[in-house]
């Protein structure tokens, strides 16, 4: 797995806007070479903050919105259309905004559609999605995405992966239903480290000073079950893409050129 290299930005907006340009440059770019790009987004708010900061981008429309899919790390298991979802703001944040392909926003399920309250077989779906969608340079079941994305929580869960529960410790599937998650929703959707190993990059956002403890954790060389944001790795890129106060518990070595 990839050694993690370290951003730093002074503070989240310019994080959100230095890593929404990034994106921007990497979805033109796997379009310049494929054809299209695949992007894995993440909720909470630095994953909307970057979703945002990219809708007011001047190159925002650099990207082709039309062979663009998108999908999601994790989804809270709610109803359609809840404000809570991270479909829904993500929709709010930027997708309502540009012309993708709607058959190329591949939502996780909702509580209220074909599996009904079911997360275990909602789980089960989006993973055949993945797989169906994998094609030739998919990679254990899931389609080779060119960049994945998880903002990182206080206690380290990236996705719905939380410290020493069940789902952080799964090996073979590539979605799985998660209950009593400690951060509401107790019910949610996630990827697991296998799928999200599967990525080409793998980016961490991880702003503001609750987040400072998660990353100097996550960075020590823990494990992957107590700190489930330390096995967030890509094959090609392991990037955090952090603001000074997340940073703040980082030793310097790790950044040594950072912009704080
Ligand atoms: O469904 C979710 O809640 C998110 O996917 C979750 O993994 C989030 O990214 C982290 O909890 C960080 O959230 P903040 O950026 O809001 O701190």
């Amino acid at each position: 797995m990839t050694a993690p290299q370290l951003v730093v930005q002074r503070d989240k907006e310019l994080m959100a806007q230095a890593a929404a340009a990034r994106l921007i440059t990497r979805i033109v770019d796997a379009q310049a070479t494929r054809g299209t790009a695949s992007v894995v987004l993440t909720g909470g708010r630095n994953g909307n903050g970057l979703l945002a900061a990219l809708g007011s981008a001047p190159a925002r429309d650099a990207i082709d919105w039309s062979r663009l899919d998108l999908w999601w790390g994790d989804e809270r298991f709610l109803p359609e259309g809840d404000p809570e979802r991270n479909v829904t703001q993500a929709r709010e944040a930027l997708l309502d905004r540009v012309p993708l392909d709607p058959a190329r926003v591949h939502a996780m399920p909702a509580s209220d559609g074909p599996h009904g309250d079911d997360a275990d077989a909602a789980a089960a779906a989006y993973a055949a999605e993945l797989a169906a969608a994998a094609g030739p340079d998919g990679h254990d079941g899931v389609p080779s995405f060119d960049v994945l994305m998880l903002g990182v929580g206080p206690d380290t869960h990236v996705a719905s992966l939380f410290p020493e529960l069940p789902a952080v410790r799964e090996t073979e599937r590539t979605v799985v239903g998660v209950h009593g998650a400690p951060k509401p929703p107790p019910t949610r959707i996630s990827l697991t480290l296998p799928a999200i190993r599967a990525a080409k990059e793998v980016w961490l956002l991880a702003a503001g000073e609750d987040k400072a403890k998660a990353a100097a954790l996550a960075l020590s060389g823990a494990g992957e079950v107590q700190v489930p944001a330390a096995g967030a790795r890509g094959r090609a890129r392991t990037l955090w893409l952090l603001d000074a106060a997340a940073a703040a518990e980082l030793p310097r070595s790790l950044y040594p050129h950072g912009t704080a």
